[in-house]
């Protein structure tokens, strides 16, 4: 902590007004509230009794910590068993810095499970519920004028009263084309959904309240139906006026892109047309586009632009209890749209599995739907005793459903892309030769790093027999929790659940960011299971004891926005136009120390000014889809010359896959083939030189084949590199939106000179300037000391590095047993004090090796 306190004066500048503030808003509402409540009529006491119970139990807290994942297990999961104590101290801690609630008229009036609810009045738009967004004067009169203008132009929407003659007509009212045979094939199966009994329920709630919150059984059609439903109501057309669209988020691309695809074969329409979707790096939608689904942080991206989003009559939040950062993000925005647009805009928040309760009180008691059933049923089998290991013992199941189980595809989970890819080696060679006995099986993985059409295969139909009359084939996808919800991928019979996933995990004091292997939530185990049984009946093998899942696992899974460095969201939300980020009213409001240590973090940066505004820079790096540190350094790249290396090296970096492959069996030879791209100053140059060397092959005929062929040879990851090539083509896009890009100097064909290599590190030190270590000891000790929190790390088995350099550039902190620094680079201590004189002030520095050290870098920089 020495280090960072003496950074942080315009941080806390800001921060300073905070307590202030609070107060004084908290008093103003508790006056008005207080007014309020004596004019209420004398049902406040049930109501009272409803709101305690609400405000009961919430969570807060940290993940549990650590642990070695080999030894990790759900039952022995002792610190998350200890979590729920640790929680109920922070859950105290965290009152008290909670606003105070208003009294009983508005929230929890216990709607739940309420379907008759739809007779109910809609709630008057309360400028209370208004979130702080509105306190930025700017933001709000903006607000106010242009949802005057909307006001004026717009007449209300064109609905339809609800008949069924609309999906059953023989002419499809967005193409006027007949329908097709296929069209009404699928639409029995519609109507046999769950959801579909509950259509006009559903849109009369819409018709007459703001803000509704559906909860549905996976697979009961709320993803595919709901969107459907307004469409066919009549939400998009306004009479004389551009239409509106529908907007369905999910929280993950791959969903988004697959369900759009299905919703266009059942409305009849072309893909990309009448239904898009828009995920990050890709969209395909347009003009005619009446309903899209996109990610919740493209939404967000869109927000940016257009803070009414003014295109939109609906939008869905769907799997609103993932609590993603930007889902959290988009419920507060939203729910000052319902304020800001009150005839023209409603908002459905959708999941399977939610804290409904929460959510209708967030929402000002919004009515809740509950639709019950679902296709098919799904079989649920627990371990009778504990796993001891839980990879081996998701491998055993998987060739035992597939020698011994009837015929059915298999959908299986486990944390991350390395896991994954050997779980593929792995069961492919245990079913080696056993074709006969079990058909032919294709083994899929499915991570979110890999290309999208490698994604897509996963949705290919299983294999077919190989002889006549023989067994037929079966698909085993083995994928992380990318394909926990929405998905429905055809054939799936058997899910199998370890009871594990990648958290995030942030310790602000530390200010590292790291994801650990933790026990999933029962939400995220439901979730998995609802994987099958949509299709037909499934089976779900839980590898876990149902003792575990009924006592070990929490309810819901923890909100991102409590266990994530907040820099990102921060400039996110400034770019929205909300500066009062305090009083934003989030969900679960985030630690006021996260807040201001993101707030520090981006005034180091250059991204934020001492009034906390967004700088020239700033404003440039909010256009990134990327972490600040890597929006910096490009935005630096420019002014020193060195944008297309950078480009490469933040392109290398944004793909989450390993590019450098060592088999086992193979290790020497992946490691000598490593040296041939090493460079002498560490990893950040070794992977530029592999992706110039990438671009070079195959440069002359253009062929894909020799590129793979190369990777192949050379022990590197084709796909990670055809990923980052597309990131590559994306950011510089960027660039050049920013004026940024040269577009007249060609990137370079061949290998950087070292001047342009050191121009490159300069450029990433602009960025990462926080992310440094010092050398302890020798030159042969290992151990480094970090600037910003002097925590003594080791660089990480995978770095190139050739020799122990005084002052080291991080990537990432990684923490096992213990604790490493990962991609790393040896820099110079003058390089660091030019690219921000302010962070490494030395007056203000803290006292210790590194400042002595830094000092004496000084005084001969004066010389
Ligand atoms: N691509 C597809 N192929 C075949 N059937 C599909 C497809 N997509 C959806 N379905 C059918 O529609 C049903 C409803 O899917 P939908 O995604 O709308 O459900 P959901 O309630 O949103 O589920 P979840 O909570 O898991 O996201 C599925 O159970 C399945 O029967």
């Amino acid at each position: 902590m020495e280090a960072t306190a003496q950074h942080s004066d315009t941080a806390a500048a800001i921060a300073a007004q905070v307590p202030q503030q609070r107060d004084k808003a908290d008093k103003k509402k508790e006056k008005k509230q207080r007014k309020k409540d004596k004019s209420k009529s004398s049902s406040s006491q049930s109501r009272k009794a409803s709101r305690n119970k609400q405000d009961g139990p919430e969570e807060s807290g940290e993940l549990p910590s650590d642990r070695d994942q080999s030894e990790q297990d759900v039952r022995q999961s002792q610190e998350h068993a200890q979590a729920p104590a640790k929680r109920a101290a922070e859950r105290k801690s965290k009152k008290e810095r909670k606003r105070p609630k208003s009294s009983g008229q508005s929230r929890g009036d216990g709607m739940m499970g309420t379907d008759s609810d739809d007779s109910r009045t809609p709630p008057e738009p309360n400028s209370r519920n208004a979130p702080q967004l509105l306190n930025s004067s700017e933001t709000r009169d903006r607000l106010q004028r242009e949802s005057k203008d909307n006001d004026a132009a717009l007449p209300r929407f064109c609905l339809k009263k609800y008949d069924e003659g609309t999906v059953q007509g023989h002419i499809n009212f967005l193409t006027s084309e007949p329908y097709s045979d296929r069209y009404f094939d699928i639409l029995e199966t519609r109507k046999s959904l769950p959801v579909f009994a509950k259509r006009r329920k559903i849109l009369k709630l819409v018709a007459n309240h703001s803000v509704t919150v559906i909860v549905g059984e996976t697979g009961s059609g709320k993803t595919t139906q709901i969107p459907q439903f307004l469409v066919e109501a009549g939400y998009c057309s306004v009479p004389g006026a551009k239409p509106y669209m529908i907007g369905c988020t999910q929280p993950r691309r791959v969903a988004a892109m697959s369900v759009s695809k299905r919703v266009a074969e059942e409305m009849d329409v072309a893909w990309g047309k009448q239904v898009g979707y828009s995920v990050r790096f890709e969209k395909k939608a347009g003009s005619e586009t009446v309903l899209k689904y996109c990610t919740d942080g493209m939404l967000l991206r869109e927000a940016m632009t257009d803070p009414l989003l003014s295109a939109y009559s609906c939008i869905l939040i769907d799997e609103a209890h993932e609590r993603t950062l930007s889902t959290d993000i988009l419920l507060g925005l939203l729910k000052g749209l319902t304020v800001s647009r009150p005839h023209d805009f409603k908002l459905i928040v959708m999941s399977a599995t939610l804290d409904a309760q929460k959510f209708q009180g967030y929402f000002d008691n919004a009515p809740l739907l509950q639709v019950s059933g679902r296709m098919f049923p799904v079989e649920m089998m627990y371990l009778q005793q504990p796993a001891t290991d839980y990879f081996e013992e998701t491998i055993r199941t998987a060739v035992t459903i597939c020698t011994n189980e009837p015929p059915g595809d298999v959908l299986l989970f486990l944390t991350g892309e390395d896991e994954i890819e050997d779980a593929v080696a792995r069961i492919e060679s245990e079913l080696e030769g056993t074709e006969d006995m079990c058909g032919p099986v294709t083994v899929y993985p499915l991570y979110a790093s890999l290309p999208q059409y490698e994604q897509q295969r996963v949705f290919d139909p299983a294999p077919g027999p190989s002889k006549p009359g023989g067994r037929p084939g079966r698909k085993v996808i083995c994928a992380t929790n990318i394909a926990e919800s929405s998905l429905t991928i055809d054939g799936i019979v058997y899910v199998i659940d370890p009871g594990f996933s990648k958290q995030k995990l942030y310790e602000p004091r530390a200010r590292s960011e790291s994801l650990q292997v933790a026990p999933i939530s029962r939400a995220s185990a439901n979730q998995r299971a609802g994987r099958a049984g949509r299709t037909r009946p499934g089976k779900c093998f839980r590898l876990y004891t149902e003792l575990a899942f009924n006592t070990v696992l929490e309810e819901t899974t923890f909100p991102e926005i409590l266990r994530s460095n907040l820099s990102m969201v921060v400039m996110h939300m400034l770019k929205l136009g909300i500066r009062d980020l305090v009083h934003f009213d989030f969900l679960d409001p985030p630690a006021p120390e996260t807040l201001l240590r993101a707030l520090e973090e981006l005034v180091n940066l250059g991204a934020i000014n001492e009034e906390g505004e967004l700088t020239r820079t700033g404003h440039m790096m909010s256009e990134f889809p990327v972490e600040p540190e890597m929006a910096k350094m490009l935005v630096a790249s420019s002014e020193l010359g060195c944008v297309h290396e950078s480009l490469s090296v933040a392109a290398m970096l944004s793909t989450s896959g390993n590019v450098f492959l060592r088999p086992k069996k193979a290790a020497k030879a992946a490691d000598s083939a490593k040296r041939k791209f090493t460079h002498s100053s560490g990893d950040h140059l070794t992977l530029l030189n592999v992706f110039h060397a990438y671009k070079q092959t195959g440069k002359e005929n253009g062929k894909e084949k020799d590129r793979a062929t190369w990777c192949w040879e050379n022990y590197l990851n084709h796909r990670t590199l055809k990923s980052a090539d597309m990131v590559r083509g994306q950011l510089s896009g960027i660039m050049q939106k920013c004026g940024l890009l040269d577009v007249d100097r060609t990137p370079p064909t061949s290998q950087s000179t070292s001047s342009h290599f050191r121009r490159v590190l300069a450029s990433i030190a602009c960025g990462y300037f926080m992310r440094v270590a010092f050398r302890q000891g020798g030159n042969k000790d290992a151990s480094y000391l970090t600037v910003m929190d002097h925590q003594l790390v080791g660089t990480h088995p995978s770095c190139t590095l050739t020799h122990r350099p005084d002052w080291v550039l991080y990537q990432e902190f990684v923490r096992t047993d213990k604790r490493f620094i990962r991609t790393c680079s040896a820099i110079e201590p003058d390089v660091l004090l030019d690219a921000s004189p302010e962070y490494y002030n030395l007056d203000l520095f803290p006292e210790g090796s590194i400042k002595n050290e830094l000092q004496r870098v000084a005084r001969r920089r004066k010389k």
